[in-house]
């Protein structure tokens, strides 16, 4: 039988216990191709990348092969040290599932193993996909080749998880779903010295100090009111000791847009800013603007009007309209390649994603496989 509610429950504990940073789920790869040797093998065949050694792509052979329906989870976790008190916390000292990719990964093997006993009419794709999180693992695994003339989905789905919305609710909107992001780093090199001869050095606390300042007037002074961007620069750090000038900074942020030409012009900025601030404050400032696989996530309208029509009729789903969110997702990179619907799946907690306390409720996994078998059937039965 299909992987159920009393199944799935325990496999997300375990996942939970094992996050691993990304591009390094060796253990988590393990363990999800032991749960998938376990579904009936007759309709799977399963595919690993050596270039992307922690990926696995899963293919449900449909009655019909000239057609493919991808459906991706993430599965890396956070450097987060947990603190929520769960009986099955993490086994990993300083990391943490506080994305929800545990979640993520339940809900897939609860589809595939679905899907692995009842045939779909046409061929199904699944992605086990590494480094959401830091390292564009989407854009590595469609660059890797892998996903080549037999394994390309047509279409593709993924979601994410929300704690903001019920737990099961799903949550979905036409346009854009999530911003785009780029990290923004930061290295400011000027001369050190004594704290009683400023005019003898170069302060980088100083000329750091005005380069946070003057990037966030970004957002408030070069960005359309009625469009949006985010600047946030999460970390600055400089100098040593009170009584020495520091010779160094180091900022790093990140930039979000829900277009790619807000994204573009929102970079542009922070390169003049930054050649300014080097020019008045006599510094060298090393820039590394870094934008990878986290393109903004647009849903393609046909399917998504699509999957929102399903959603709002279907009796036993709560479905939420949503707005857009500034949170990144590198499923940006995969649905700029192949047409598709990203959605929210709620969990319900009071703890915001990437906080050291966020447990989603498990009862949204089964809602969510419920949910996308459903839809999925629905959207193999279209290609009859
Ligand atoms: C869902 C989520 O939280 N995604 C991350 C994506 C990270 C993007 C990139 N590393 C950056 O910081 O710009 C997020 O922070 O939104």
């Amino acid at each position: 039988m299909a992987l159920q509610e009393a199944d799935l429950i325990p496999i997300y504990q375990h996942l939970h216990q094992i996050p691993e940073l990304g591009l390094e789920e060796h253990e988590t790869h393990a363990y999800l191709l032991s749960i998938i040797a376990k579904m009936p093998q007759d309709l799977l065949t399963i595919k690993t990348i050596p270039t992307l050694e922690t990926a696995i792509l899963v293919k449900v052979s449909g009655k019909r092969h000239d057609y493919r329906i991808g459906y991706r989870t993430d599965i890396d976790g956070l450097p987060v040290t947990e603190a929520t008190g769960l009986p099955f916390a993490s086994q990993h000292p300083g990391k943490m599932h506080a994305c929800g990719h545990d979640i993520h990964m339940s809900v897939a093997l609860g589809i595939l193993s679905y899907f692995a006993e009842n045939q779909p009419e046409t061929d199904m794709i699944f992605m086990f996909q590494p480094a959401e999180e830091n390292a564009s693992g989407g854009k590595r695994l469609y660059e890797s080749g892998a996903l080549d003339a037999e394994w390309l989905p047509d279409e593709i789905f993924a979601f994410h998880d929300n704690p903001d919305l019920p737990a099961g609710a799903i949550g979905c909107r036409m346009g854009t779903l999530f911003a785009g992001t780029c990290e923004i780093h930061a290295h400011l090199t000027g001369k050190s010295g004594h704290a009683a001869f400023p005019h003898n050095a170069n302060d980088m606390v100083v000329a750091g100090s005005a380069l946070v300042q003057q990037l966030q007037t970004i957002v408030s002074r070069n960005v359309d009111p009625i469009q949006s961007g985010v600047v946030t620069l999460g970390h600055f750090t400089a100098g040593t000791i009170g009584n020495v000038i520091a010779g160094e900074a180091q900022i790093d942020g990140t930039i979000r847009a829900l277009t790619q030409e807000m994204n573009l012009h929102i970079q542009r900025r922070v390169r003049t800013i930054v050649e300014g601030i080097a020019l008045a404050y006599d510094c060298n400032i090393d820039l590394d603007l870094h934008q990878g696989g986290y393109y903004p996530v647009e849903n393609n309208d046909k399917i998504t009007a699509d999957f929102m029509a399903y959603m709002k009729q279907a009796a036993d789903v709560n479905f939420i309209e949503t707005r857009p969110a500034m949170t990144g997702e590198d499923f940006g990179f995969l649905i700029h390649q192949i047409p598709g619907t990203m959605f929210w799946l709620g969990v319900d907690s009071p703890y915001s994603l990437h906080s050291e306390h966020m447990v989603p409720h498990t009862s949204a996994i089964m809602a969510g496989v419920n949910a996308m078998t459903g839809y999925l059937t629905h959207r193999n039965e279209l290609q009859k």
